[in-house]
């Protein structure tokens, strides 16, 4: 090797380095010119592991983690009961909208939390002396059969046998006590059982339902088969202290929003997101103290914020987390209507770097289109993602499939669309009883995406390889790399944008979307 090749190589890195640090890019600019996600490019750093290495766990709140950082928005064509539970089943969260009545609303969101618990705490139970009847009405209203029987009846009573379909249904006499004919050789688990040991209990049974009991002998609660297989088919859950799904749900910042938040509360909600375009009102921070002093235990999402100022205010009055982002969802108006607003790369890099120094997480929400946006917003300081289009359109959302164009479709519209605010956000917006309704939305449509268990692990997948190139295994690490400027970027021309997407083709097509 000649000396020059070795000084070459003896280069130190700060020579090498390329690009600028986000520090560079968000605060040294002198152009006054807000940045969003497509106006910057992470250069690649060093590949020294596989990309199932990579992990993305991270927080939605301040007492919330998540294995997967996304979380769908509170909008009427995205999040009612069945994204919730897709989201939370892929390791995220769903935000149930509030564009319903309260009582639609918490019956959205017990949906949510009662979907097969890996542990039944709430089963319902009969007596002995109770008839074959009771039997058939429970299974007439619920669905459940394989229901256990304690002394009263009730749960946290000895267990003293089982009733299933097998034994009730050659019974011509539906009178006749369920003592009679109830299954009393019983295979239970004693508590504390893992899911994977009450399942393996539950192989080498071959029963359906498994009780679970305490020392004495008392019910605490059933696991079932059907449950289980889902439970151990999606390792990333989101759950609870009671393994049932996370849930979260909007509200306005109203007076009547507060029996909302009540009630919501008794339906088991975890998280409550203050739904609103301008997060930093006096109605917001009222609802936060009120919320904080009554209820510490539920998480409180404050937004939207885009500013510092905006997000101290929130986080003064003791918010859980924060969303940022305004007017940049893809069927927002509202920087056009209001002329406020901020482009979204800008927001997620400074508010993040604010909520940072008070552990408070931040959730970049809107104008995400790909998997690249995620890995921007995360890589700028973001915790989550929430996503509107990107889901709308899976099997998930709300909403029927319709042709156009031989195309298969499904609606998508902004909760300040005319559409929706004629479906209830009117209350919301008082645009029912004013005379000039200001729609800050459009309504669309989306194409077909199919079902959330292809789609997630599809952009859970394109997420983790993008931090692999990047070069970092966890959320956390990289947000560190890129706080003290050791992972690059440069801003990209409207040409280097062309040259990033797709080019100088006749036609082309992705099997993804
Ligand atoms: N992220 C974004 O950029 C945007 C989101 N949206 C979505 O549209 C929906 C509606 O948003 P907003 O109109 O901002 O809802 P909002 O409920 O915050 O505001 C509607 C109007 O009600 C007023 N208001 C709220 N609480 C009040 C109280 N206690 N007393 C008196 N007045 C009160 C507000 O100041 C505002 O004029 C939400 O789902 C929101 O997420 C709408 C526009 C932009
Ligand atoms: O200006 C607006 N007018 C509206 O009618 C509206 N509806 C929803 N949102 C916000 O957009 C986010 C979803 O954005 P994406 O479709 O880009 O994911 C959502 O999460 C909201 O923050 C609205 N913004
Ligand atoms: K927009």
């Amino acid at each position: 090797m000649d000396d020059n090749m070795k000084a070459a190589l003896a280069m130190d890195e700060a020579e090498l380095q390329d690009g600028y640090s986000a520090a560079d890019v968000f605060e040294g600019s002198k152009s006054q010119c807000g940045l969003t996600y497509d106006d910057v490019i992470f250069l690649p750093g060093h590949i020294s592991f596989g990309v199932d290495e990579v992990e993305l766990v991270s927080k939605i709140s301040r007492k919330i983690a998540v294995k997967t950082p996304f979380v769908s928005s509170p909008m009427d064509t995205v999040t009612e009961a069945s994204m919730a539970i897709g989201m939370a089943l892929h390791g995220g969260i769903g935000i149930v909208h509030y564009n319903m009545s309260v009582e639609e609303q918490c019956a959205e969101v017990r949906k949510v939390k009662k979907f097969k618990n890996g542990f039944i705490t709430e089963p319902t139970v009969l007596a002995p002396h109770n008839t074959l009847a009771d039997v058939d009405r429970i299974k007439e209203q619920s669905g459940h059969s394989g229901i256990p029987i304690t002394l009263d009846g009730r749960i946290h009573s000895k267990l003293v046998g089982i009733v299933t379909k097998r034994d009730i249904d050659f019974q011509e006499d539906r009178s006749i006590a369920i003592s009679t004919v109830m299954t009393t050789d019983l295979v239970v688990a004693k508590e504390p059982v893992s899911l994977v040991e009450a399942n393996e209990l539950l192989r080498q049974s071959k029963k359906g339902k498994l009780p679970v009991v305490n020392e004495a002998g008392a019910l605490v609660s059933l696991i079932s088969r059907t449950d289980i297989t889902k439970a151990l088919d999606y390792p990333l859950s989101s759950v609870d202290a009671h393994k049932s799904l996370l849930c979260g749900a909007a509200i306005g910042t109203r007076l009547s929003d507060r029996d909302r938040f009540l009630a919501l509360v008794d339906a088991g909600v975890d998280l409550v997101v203050l739904d609103s375009s301008q997060g930093d009102s006096e109605y917001q921070r009222d609802m936060i103290r009120w919320i904080k002093d009554i209820h510490p235990e539920i998480q409180v999402v404050g937004g939207n914020v885009v500013t510092r100022t905006q997000a101290l205010h929130l986080i003064q009055a003791g918010v859980d987390g924060l969303r940022v982002g305004m007017g940049v969802g893809s069927i927002c108006t509202t920087q056009e209507v209001c002329a406020c607003g901020r482009p979204q790369a800008s927001a997620v890099y400074h508010v993040s770097r604010l909520a940072r120094k008070f552990g408070v997480p931040v959730i970049a929400d809107g104008g995400v289109a790909n998997t690249g946006h995620i890995i921007k917003a995360l890589s700028l300081g973001a915790s989550c993602v929430m996503m509107g289009s990107l889901l709308a359109g899976t099997a998930e959302t709300p909403g029927d499939y319709f042709f156009q164009d031989g195309v298969r479709l499904k609606r998508y519209r902004g909760m300040g669309s005319l559409e929706a605010m004629k479906v209830g956000s009117a209350k919301r917006y008082f645009a029912s009883a004013a005379k000039v309704k200001v729609a800050q939305g459009v309504s669309g449509a989306v194409v077909d995406k199919g079902s959330l268990n292809q789609y997630i692990p599809y952009l859970v997948m394109g997420v983790k390889h993008g931090l692999q190139d990047i070069g970092f295994k966890s959320i956390s690490d990289l947000q560190t790399n890129v706080a003290i400027g050791k992972v690059r970027m440069e801003l990209r021309s409207a040409a280097a944008q062309r040259e990033g997407g797709v080019h100088s083709l006749h036609s082309h097509s992705s099997s993804n979307n």
